[in-house]
């Protein structure tokens, strides 16, 4: 049997935007029908889309390799695991999420009953970014079914061995009327947002999140952005060193620091400044082995493509041009998109490394002594989608928590609040709109219904003719009932 893997040249560069529009058709009359569907039929679909992923293991890894050489036991922590856990936690509780939340009366509203009940929003579009193509693609695809939803996917063009993956798997196991991919790059992308989708669910830059909310707003449809930006890291003088280092040289490392929620650049101590560059050598050796055979561990990947490589290379380039110093890592020649991990200090302000989102391993620390600076330089940049502290000192870490604001934040971690299923996943302004994840993924793809049943109120007071007793309850609701 061939797989997606050796099929991939026959993958498409733009979709047929025939087929895309009776794809959208055909769901539009699959969703009414959907409207009705029990937990008991969503179930069985997550449990469709859970096993595939059992079963397509060796073809997920083939896939992510041949995108980016992203390495086995990555592909099974930063892809499958996420999209399983997703699709266990919503087969869990999406009977007790589907049942309408009854809400007591107000005193307003005395003599009534109400519900919210959430309903399917409909058709929904997700497009989703190359950097963990799998999991952004099907962990919002679990929510979409779980609220009841048909879907039609875009998948990144930069990782094709993943979306031929992912549109073979999805034909395989649903109805094109449920779910259905749709190949393509950015005129595939633009061709679906202007149809009058019912949600549109975009993982990407804040850049194209600009451009989707626009297009939405054609339709009024809603959006869920998830988005990226520079996620600050503060490590105090009283943090766990070594601690920080290990946990840090995960966080900016695996997937080759291509990660939404990466730690980006760093504030470090004065006082520890030399203690924590030491810290972060001795992590990565043991995470990655020496810094001479790096480039040959099969655990440490690749920057996805050239333009990227370039990309990265260039914030080196121009930070070290500046004045910066490397004290680890760097860019060996090379022809495989390999950067090695990389600490840079002595960053000037003004460095593009300092301004752009870095999406690379690559890590510049700024010192600091002055806590009131550094939050002050963080509020003045566009709200960041995380913000890690490391410290002992409980004032330190409240003090930062509470006069900053970011999607989400770790203390003494990095990333892990992406697996945690009973915390919302989202961003703030600049790095997104609307959560993802378990109940609060469920809700993007539903829509609120407020449901009042009359039963003996008083709002037939209310009606004209306002003169008299109408006149003076109206009043004395307004003063006593509200
Ligand atoms: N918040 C999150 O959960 C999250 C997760 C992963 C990545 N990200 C962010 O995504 C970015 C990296 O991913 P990327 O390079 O794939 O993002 P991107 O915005 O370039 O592309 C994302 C998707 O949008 C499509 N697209 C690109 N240009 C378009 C256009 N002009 N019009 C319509 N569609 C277009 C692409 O085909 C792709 O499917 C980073 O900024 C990262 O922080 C965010």
């Amino acid at each position: 049997m061939s797989t997606a893997v050796e099929n991939i040249a026959a993958a498409p560069e733009e979709a047929d935007h025939n087929r895309t529009e009776r794809l959208f058709a055909a769901q539009q009359s699959k969703a009414l029908s959907l409207r009705t569907s029990t937990a008991a039929e969503r179930i069985e679909k997550l449990k469709r889309l859970r096993q595939a992923m059992f079963d397509r293991t060796e073809q997920i890894y083939k896939a992510c390799h041949a995108d980016f050489a992203k390495p086995a036991p990555e592909v099974d922590i930063t892809e499958i695991l996420p999209v399983v856990m997703e699709a266990n936690h919503a087969i869990r509780h999406l009977k007790g999420w589907m049942k309408p939340e009854r809400k007591r009366p107000t005193l307003l509203m005395f003599g009534t009953s109400a519900e919210v009940r959430n309903e399917p929003k409909g058709v929904c579009l997700i497009i989703s970014p190359w950097n963990y193509p799998i999991n952004l693609s099907f962990g919002p695809l679990v929510s979409a079914l779980a609220a009841g939803n048909t879907v039609i996917l875009k998948p990144s063009e930069l990782t094709p061995h993943c979306a031929q993956l992912m549109d073979e798997i999805v034909r395989d196991i649903f109805d094109e009327d449920e779910v259905a991919v749709v190949q393509g790059a950015v005129e595939t992308s633009q061709h679906l947002l202007g149809l009058p989708f019912n949600h549109i669910f975009f993982t990407g830059s804040p850049a194209v999140g600009k451009i989707v909310m626009r297009a939405a707003a054609e339709n009024l449809t809603s959006v869920t952005l998830e988005l990226g930006g520079k996620s600050p890291v503060i490590v105090d003088k009283t943090a766990d060193i070594a601690n920080a280092a290990k946990n840090l040289a995960w966080g900016k490392f695996a997937n080759n620091g291509q990660t939404c929620i990466a730690p980006d650049y760093m504030y470090v101590h004065t006082d520890i400044v030399d203690s924590f560059i030491e810290a972060m050598r001795k992590a990565m050796t043991k995470l990655y082995g020496d810094q001479s055979r790096m480039e040959s561990n099969p655990d440490y990947c690749r920057i996805v493509n050239d333009k990227h490589y370039g990309r990265v290379k260039g914030l080196i380039d121009d930070a070290t041009q500046r004045g910066a110093r490397v004290p680890m890592g760097g860019v060996p020649a090379n022809d495989d998109n390999y950067i090695a991990p990389t600490l840079l200090t002595d960053v000037d302000r003004d460095s593009r490394v300092l301004e752009e989102e870095i999406f690379g391993p690559v890590l510049p620390i700024v010192p600091f002594t002055d806590t009131d600076r550094i939050i002050g330089e963080i509020n003045a940049k566009p709200k960041p989608l995380a913000l890690y502290v490391f410290a002992r000192d409980n004032d330190f870490i409240e003090k930062v928590l509470t006069h900053t604001s970011a999607g989400g934040s770790c203390v003494n971690h990095s990333m892990v609040q992406f697996l945690h299923a009973n915390l919302p996943f989202g961003g703030v302004n600049n790095s997104g709109l609307g959560n993802s994840h378990g109940h609060y993924g469920f809700k993007a793809f539903s829509h609120e219904r407020a449901v009042v049943r009359e039963r003996f109120s008083l709002s037939f007071l209310f009606l004209p003719p306002y003169k008299g007793f109408t006149r003076w309850f109206i009043k004395f609701a307004t003063r006593w009932l509200s």
